[in-house]
């Protein structure tokens, strides 16, 4: 018999582009990661039952970041709590190696006695901030790095805005290259300075740890007071100050809509990927967006062929719904916990924009723009314009490889909120990315 949460309808947003039998293996996820991860070479050496955070390097190019990366992992490993990641493993590409940058962010892991990070090395070059971007999104806190030589600079600013708008609350600072300063004064400015900066972009500037150290020295194993002490004072701070996320388990209950099905003598049933949260059977829930927001009650849930009591994330389920008319639910709905999230028409988001190389486009656009931005399952037409108070904003154009924050004027509403993240399509490729800043209407 083919049951209604699993074969057809759980595979068929997936149809177009895995077959059904590779669409079935995701009930053996948690073996393919265990493998995934023993091929890393981190089975044995982490423990799983340590809270999991994940954070990372950011800050002005060549101000020291892939080099405390792998000092951290240096000095971890000296404690038995990492793999020693040599520079040259984190900046691999040829590219990279040539031009002595950062291009592609890179994770490595690391372990504290309390907890268990995933570190993502990002780049300073302000060519590849769609990187940063992607790594810092990733981030539940981060570390910013600050060269004593240089103080602060346009990266060093742009990273934290963006730190900002992705969402990471709390920074922990290091001052690298303190080997190259003499002056102590030099490195109280530097410090004051930080504070400020911090500050100005609502980080917590008089509380935030800031650590004065020498990656160089560290990874060189040289110089312990200003090397490896330091690495370990940084790693406590980072212990200590950045906060663990809450859990996925732990978050409010969202299932975007990947299909919609009627079952006769039962109802009407949505089925989808759990994103977050957890819900129980007989739970209130709320289908939101496209222009068509109610409450309702979850009476069944389903999976693999099994009745559940309660679905949590990273489940495919099946959401048997108390009665819902087949045409109220569409894919690019979510169903949530009531009162989560709201459904928004209208946001201004930070959005790169893709270049050829990159397969988007060709040519510039203007305000006015409209392509399809997908969102979960959504895609909505949208209208691009610049946000209110932008000079020449009728004849402005937008380059393929520029950043921009512009304004986003859906057709539809759609369940989002600040931080969540999106693609821009057209005519078949994607043209740009985004992520959502600051919520309009
Ligand atoms: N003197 C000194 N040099 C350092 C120190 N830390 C890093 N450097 C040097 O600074 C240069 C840049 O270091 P990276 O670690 O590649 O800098 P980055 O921030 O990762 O650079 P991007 O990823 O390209 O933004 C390298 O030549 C390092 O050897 C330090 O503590 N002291
Ligand atoms: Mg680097």
């Amino acid at each position: 018999m083919l049951h209604w949460a699993t074969s057809k309808a759980v595979c068929n947003g997936l149809a177009s582009r895995v077959s059904f039998k590779s669409c079935q293996r995701s009930v053996w996820r948690p073996l393919v990661s265990g493998n995934f991860m023993a091929r890393r070479g981190y089975a044995e050496l982490f423990s799983r039952s340590k809270p999991h955070m994940n954070i990372g390097t950011i800050g002005h190019v060549d101000h020291g970041k892939t080099t405390l990366t792998a000092a951290i992992t240096k000095v971890m490993a000296s404690h038995g709590g990492a793999k020693f990641t040599d520079y040259n493993q984190i900046d691999k590409a040829p590219e990279e190696k040539a031009r002595g940058i950062t291009i592609n962010s890179s994770h490595v892991e690391y372990e504290t006695k309390n907890r268990h990070y995933g570190h993502i090395d990002c780049p300073g070059h302000a060519d590849y901030i769609k990187n940063m971007i992607t790594g810092a999104a990733q981030m539940d806190g981060a570390i910013i790095v600050v060269s004593a030589t240089d103080g602060q600079m346009p990266q060093t600013r742009e990273h934290l805005l963006l730190a900002r708008q992705v969402g990471i609350k709390k920074l922990v600072v290091f001052i690298n290259k303190v080997d190259q300063i003499s002056d102590p004064e030099m490195l109280e400015l530097v410090d004051m300075e930080m504070r400020d900066l911090l500050s100005t972009y609502n980080f917590d500037g008089e509380n935030t740890p800031i650590i004065m150290g020498s990656a160089l020295a560290a990874l060189n194993g040289q110089d312990d007071k200003i090397g490896s002490e330091k690495i370990v004072e940084l790693v406590k701070a980072c212990d200590e100050w950045l906060e663990l996320p809450p859990r996925d388990l732990e978050k409010p209950f969202l299932m975007p809509v990947e299909d919609v099905f009627s079952i006769s003598g039962r109802g009407t049933v949505a089925t989808g990927r759990v994103e977050r949260g957890v819900a129980s059977k007989g739970a209130e829930v709320e289908v939101i967006g496209l222009g068509n927001t109610f409450k309702t009650t979850l009476t069944g849930i389903e999976m693999f062929h099994k009745e559940l009591e309660r679905a949590e994330a990273g489940d495919n389920m099946g959401a048997l719904l108390r009665g819902v008319k087949r045409e109220q639910v569409r894919r690019g709905q979510v169903i949530v916990a009531p009162g989560s999230i709201k459904a928004v028409k209208k946001f201004q988001a930070a959005i790169y924009v893709l270049t050829k190389d990159e397969g988007g486009r060709y040519t510039p656009f203007m305000s006015n723009y409209r392509p399809q931005l997908f969102l979960r399952t959504a895609d909505i037409t949208v209208s691009l314009t610049f946000p209110e108070g932008t000079p020449d904003a009728a004849e402005k154009m937008v380059m393929p490889g520029d950043n921009v924050e512009m304004v986003c004027d859906l057709h539809f509403d759609v369940a989002a909120e600040v931080g969540s993240r999106f693609t821009l399509r057209e005519g078949g490729r994607t043209i740009g990315t985004g992520i959502i800043t600051k919520i309009l209407e």
